[in-house]
C-alpha cells in the first residue's frame, strides 16, 4: 500500500515484459504494471516499486504504465496487445476493460452437465476477439462415462484452440499447463462457477501465491465478493488475473472473433442471394442449401446466428443508435432458450 520501494520488488520480465512494450519506449525505469483495480485508483508494480495510478489515467489490470512520479495523473498507459472486455451487467451499455495484456485465456469447462458448446464458442469468440490465445480445459473427468465425446464435440469448436482435459486436483495442470503458464506469461481463468477455476490456480501456486498484493487480501474466501480486479504471481512465476464477476459474460464488438471462429459459414453466407439474408426464407440462401446438403450443422448454424445476434445487439445499443432494445433483447433470449441456457 505504501509507497516505499519494494526492496526485493519483481523484474519486468517477471512481471510479463515484452519486446512489444519495449518498443514504445525510450527507458524502462518507470515502468510499472498494474495488478489490481480500485475506484480509487490502480495499485501498479515495477522496478521503482509498488505506486499507486490514479483513476483519470484510466489503466486496467495488466496494463503496463510509464508512471510520472512527481505528477501521476500524467503517466501514461502503454498500447495492449489483448484486451478483454465485456459489456456491463445491468441496463447500462458501457464496456468495461476487464484485463490487459493477456496472453492465455483457459477456457475452463467441466465433463458434466455444465458442458456445453455454445457456452464455450461465445468465450472462444471473446478471446479470439481480445487478441489472446484460447485453450479449452476440461475438468472432472473422473465425473464422466464418456470424456472423449465431449472432448471431439470442444475440438470441432476451433482448429487454433487446444483442448485440455484433467483433474484439476493433484499434479496434472502443472503440467498440462505448463506450455502456457511459463514465468512472466500472463493468463486468466474464465468458466462458470464450480468448474474448477481456483482448483486449478491453486495446483500451479504450489505453495504459497508470491505476496504481490496486501496480505488483508490474501485470504481467499470471499473474494467473489470484492469488487476489484487483480493479477497475481504464482510460485512459478506466471502471472493469474483474478476476475470476479466474469459470469455474466456477454459479447461486445467481437465480430472479428465470430469470424475467426465461424470462418466457414461467414464464407457461405457471403455467397447468399441478398446481402442481409437472414437464412429463413429467403431465396438463394446459400446457408438453407448446406444445410439441405447436410454439409453444415444445423446446431453449429443456430449457435452462430445467436452469438451474432447478441454481438450485433450489444454493439448496436452501444454505439449509441436507436433500437428497440426490449424486442431485440427478448429475441435474443428466446433463441438462448432454445439452446439451452449456457448458449
Ligand atoms: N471430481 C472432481 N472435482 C473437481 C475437479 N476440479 C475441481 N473439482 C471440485 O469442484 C469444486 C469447485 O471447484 P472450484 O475450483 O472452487 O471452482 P471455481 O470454478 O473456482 O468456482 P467459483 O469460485 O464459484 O467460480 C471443488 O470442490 C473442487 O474440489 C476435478 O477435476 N474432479
Ligand atoms: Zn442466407
Amino acid at each position: 500500500m505504501s509507497d516505499t520501494p519494494v526492496p526485493t520488488g519483481p523484474t519486468l520480465p517477471d512481471l510479463g515484459w515484452q519486446a512489444f512494450f519495449a518498443d514504445q519506449v525510450a527507458e524502462t525505469t518507470r515502468a510499472v504494471r498494474v495488478m489490481e483495480v480500485h475506484r480509487s485508483g490502480a495499485q501498479a508494480h515495477g522496478p521503482m516499486g509498488e505506486v499507486r495510478v490514479p483513476p483519470s489515467v484510466n489503466a486496467t489490470v495488466g496494463d503496463w504504465v510509464v508512471f510520472d512520479p512527481d505528477l501521476p495523473s500524467n503517466s501514461t498507459v502503454l498500447d495492449r496487445f489483448s484486451l478483454i472486455k465485456r459489456r456491463a451487467p445491468g441496463k447500462g451499455h458501457e464496456v468495461q476493460a476487464i484485463a490487459a495484456n493477456v496472453d492465455t485465456v483457459f477456457v475452463v469447462t467441466s465433463a458434466t452437465r455444465e458442458f456445453n458448446v455454445a457456452r464455450l464458442e461465445r468465450y472462444v469468440a471473446l478471446t479470439l476477439e481480445a487478441g489472446a490465445e484460447a485453450v479449452i480445459v476440461i475438468t472432472k473427468p473422473d465425473l464422466s462415462e464418456d470424456v472423449a465425446t465431449l472432448e471431439a464435440a470442444a475440438r470441432t469448436i476451433s482448429d487454433q484452440v487446444a483442448v485440455v482435459t484433467l483433474d484439476a486436483r493433484g499434479p496434472e495442470p502443472r503440467d498440462k499447463l505448463a506450455r502456457w503458464c511459463a514465468a512472466g506469461r500472463t493468463v486468466v481463468f474464465l468458466g462458470s462457477s464450480g468448474v474448477g477455476k481456483s482448483t486449478l490456480v491453486n495446483a500451479l501456486s504450489d505453495g504459497p501465491e508470491i505476496a504481490t498484493q496486501p496480505a488483508r487480501e490474501a485470504d481467499h474466501r470471499g473474494r467473489h465478493t470484492t469488487t476489484h480486479r487483480q493479477m497475481h504471481r504464482l510460485a512459478n512465476g506466471a502471472l493469474v488475473v483474478d476476475t470476479p464477476g466474469m459470469r455474466e459474460l456477454q459479447l461486445t464488438d467481437t465480430a472479428g472473433g465470430l469470424a475467426v471462429l465461424f470462418a466457414d459459414l461467414e464464407a457461405l453466407a457471403a455467397t447468399c442471394k441478398f446481402r442481409d439474408c437472414a437464412h429463413a426464407q429467403e431465396p438463394g440462401c446459400a446457408i438453407k442449401a448446406a444445410l439441405a446438403d447436410g454439409e453444415i450443422d444445423a446446431k453449429r448454424v443456430e449457435r452462430w446466428q445467436v452469438l451474432v445476434a447478441e454481438d450485433t445487439f450489444n454493439t448496436q445499443s452501444l454505439s449509441g443508435r436507436r433500437w428497440d432494445e426490449k424486442e431485440r433483447a427478448e429475441g435474443i433470449r428466446d433463441r438462448r432458450a432454445r439452446l439451452g441456457k449456457g448458449g
